[in-house]
């Protein structure tokens, strides 16, 4: 991804990266660690689950900045697993409109 992608379309840019790494499994990929774990899933899992722990702390010591980088790592996290599900971002567009 790089610095030019127009804002309102990071989350799609960083979508495709993470289902491109999903499907090519580069060497020097973080996201492909998580695809390729030991562990299976259960490594995305429980590092989606330390992500929201973290966020939780950043939100109850009102710290705005932690706050937003946790939730950045967070919100990676759980595309991630999304992914791993064929689930994709419009998907969760549609679940969240439907609630419009
Ligand atoms: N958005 C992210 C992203 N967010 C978080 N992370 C990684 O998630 C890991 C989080 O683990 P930890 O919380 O244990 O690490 P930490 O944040 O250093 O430590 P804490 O202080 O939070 O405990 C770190 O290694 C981060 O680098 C991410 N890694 C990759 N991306 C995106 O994915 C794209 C592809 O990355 P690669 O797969 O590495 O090529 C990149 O271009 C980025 O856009």
């Amino acid at each position: 991804m790089d610095d030019d992608t127009p804002r309102e379309e990071v989350l799609d840019e960083l979508f495709s990266t993470i289902e491109s790494r999903r499907e090519e499994l580069p060497e020097d990929s973080y996201t492909t660690t998580l695809f390729t774990h030991e562990k299976g899933e259960n490594y995305a899992l429980e590092k989606l689950g330390e992500e929201a722990t973290e966020t939780i702390l950043a939100a109850k010591d009102d710290d705005r900045e932690e706050l937003l980088y946790e939730s950045a790592d967070l919100v990676y996290h759980l595309l991630v697993v999304l992914a791993t599900h064929d689930a994709s971002l419009d998907d969760l567009r549609e679940e969240l409109q439907s609630r419009f």
